[in-house]
């Protein structure tokens, strides 16, 4: 069996060299000719995988090692019989890890009270769930805007309208849907940016598309107190240099990058594979994930809890460092650009997630126990 596979997937060998040859190809240069004897195609979100990639070739099964899908031709498949499977909520934790670093990042440069705030979550998914059930644990004010999720379920939803002008933060957690009633394409237009509430700040680390970037970058030049953070761009690898750097935190799509999330992602499309085949699972994520790295914490009772979030926030994730190496590669004729791009991410540094802390609280501290419930470390 010949398995192409994009270069940058974490832990190939571990999962998949007892089914065949593994031939690892970057992921923007897989084209007809790579995939034409393969019979599995195993992909990031930077591969288009559609009719034109496909047609004529031997692959059956398609696995992505992403939440994103926005990247493969869904009716294609169903029509040519071919089997996929995407990783749901693989990176999720590591993106909400990056909307607190962003909103401590946001709170110091603004001297702002992050307690004092609304925050609207657009789609409240694997992602927006969770981080709607952690703003809600440190007992914040929360709006949540999902209408399919509405009219499937019901619930405690408001609309877009009701984010745009009660929210002080917006945090976008869509997919990226270009038709239907639903479309996500544009969602923030310049008419939307320009009705949210003076001195919002907007962060999307969902997909770059769902904010028009070049009415974003209008309306951040006229508008001074709206603040944005911007993990995800309209025309990746490309980046509006202009708009990044209007943004208070900019980012080349790393938002669910921790060590976790991809190798969460790998494994969830091996196992996804074993299943296509009928075949037993053979290997566990968990003997492959190394310890986590900071897993003990010791707070006493008297600690300041602003302090406490930060401190535990910040000591798994800071977003700061990828935002200072990203303005670094913003040098250079658009091609030096694109390359830097896709080198941050090829060679980001290892981050961890927040599972696995242990932290012990020496007395009492209801506001302290109550940061760590809703952080998801364990209180020890
Ligand atoms: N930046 C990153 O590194 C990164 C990492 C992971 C995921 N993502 C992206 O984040 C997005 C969300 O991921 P997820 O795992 O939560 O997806 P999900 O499918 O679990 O959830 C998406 C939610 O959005 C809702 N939704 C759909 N259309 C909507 C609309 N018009 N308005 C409001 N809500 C709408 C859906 O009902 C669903 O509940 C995806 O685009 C994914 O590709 C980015
Ligand atoms: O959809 C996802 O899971 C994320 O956007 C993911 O981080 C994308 O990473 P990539 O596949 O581009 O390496």
């Amino acid at each position: 069996m010949l398995i192409v596979a994009d270069e940058n997937i974490p832990l190939l060998d571990a999962f998949f060299e007892g089914f065949g040859e593994i031939r690892r190809v970057p992921g923007r240069s897989i084209d007809r000719a790579t995939v034409e004897q393969a019979d599995v195609l195993l992909v990031r979100s930077v591969t288009n995988v559609n009719r034109a990639l496909l047609e004529g070739s031997k692959v059956r099964f398609v696995g992505t090692c992403t939440i994103g899908t926005d990247h493969l031709d869904l009716d294609y498949f169903q029509q040519a019989g071919i089997t996929w499977s995407s990783a749901p909520g693989c990176n999720a934790r590591g993106v909400v890890d990056y909307v607190l670093g962003s909103l401590l990042t946001l709170a110091e440069i603004e001297g702002a009270d992050l307690t004092q705030r609304t925050y609207g979550v657009v789609g409240a998914g694997e992602v927006g769930g969770r981080l709607v059930k952690v703003l809600q644990g440190l007992g914040w004010n929360v709006l949540v805007c999902d209408p399919p999720r509405q009219a499937a379920e019901g619930g405690d939803y408001v609309s877009l309208e009701q984010i745009i002008e009660q929210c002080d933060v917006v945090s976008l957690h869509t997919p990226l849907d270009k038709q239907g009633p639903q479309a996500t394409w544009h969602l923030f237009d310049k008419n939307r940016l320009n009705q949210l509430k003076p001195g919002t700040w907007l962060i999307n680390a969902s997909r770059g598309p769902v904010i028009d970037n070049a009415a974003l970058r209008q309306v951040l030049l006229q508008r001074e107190d709206l603040q944005a953070v911007l993990d995800v761009w309209e025309a990746e690898p490309e980046v509006d240099v202009a708009l990044a750097e209007l943004c208070v935190i900019a980012t080349p799509h790393i938002a669910g990058y921790s060590l976790d999330g991809k190798q969460r992602g790998t494994a969830q499309i091996y196992q996804a594979f074993c299943k296509f085949l009928g075949q037993p699972e053979q290997v566990s994520l968990n003997d492959l994930l190394p310890a986590p790295w900071l897993s003990a914490v010791t707070l006493n009772a008297d600690t300041d809890p602003a302090w406490a979030l930060a401190m535990l926030c910040r000591g798994v994730y800071d977003p700061r460092r990828d935002d200072a190496d990203f303005r670094r590669s913003l040098v250079g004729n658009v091609n030096e650009q694109r390359v830097a791009f896709d080198a941050l991410r090829k060679h980001y540094p290892l981050r961890r997630e927040i599972d696995g802390l242990k932290v012990r609280i020496e007395g009492d501290s209801p506001a302290l126990q109550q940061i760590v419930a809703a952080l998801g470390a364990t209180s020890a």
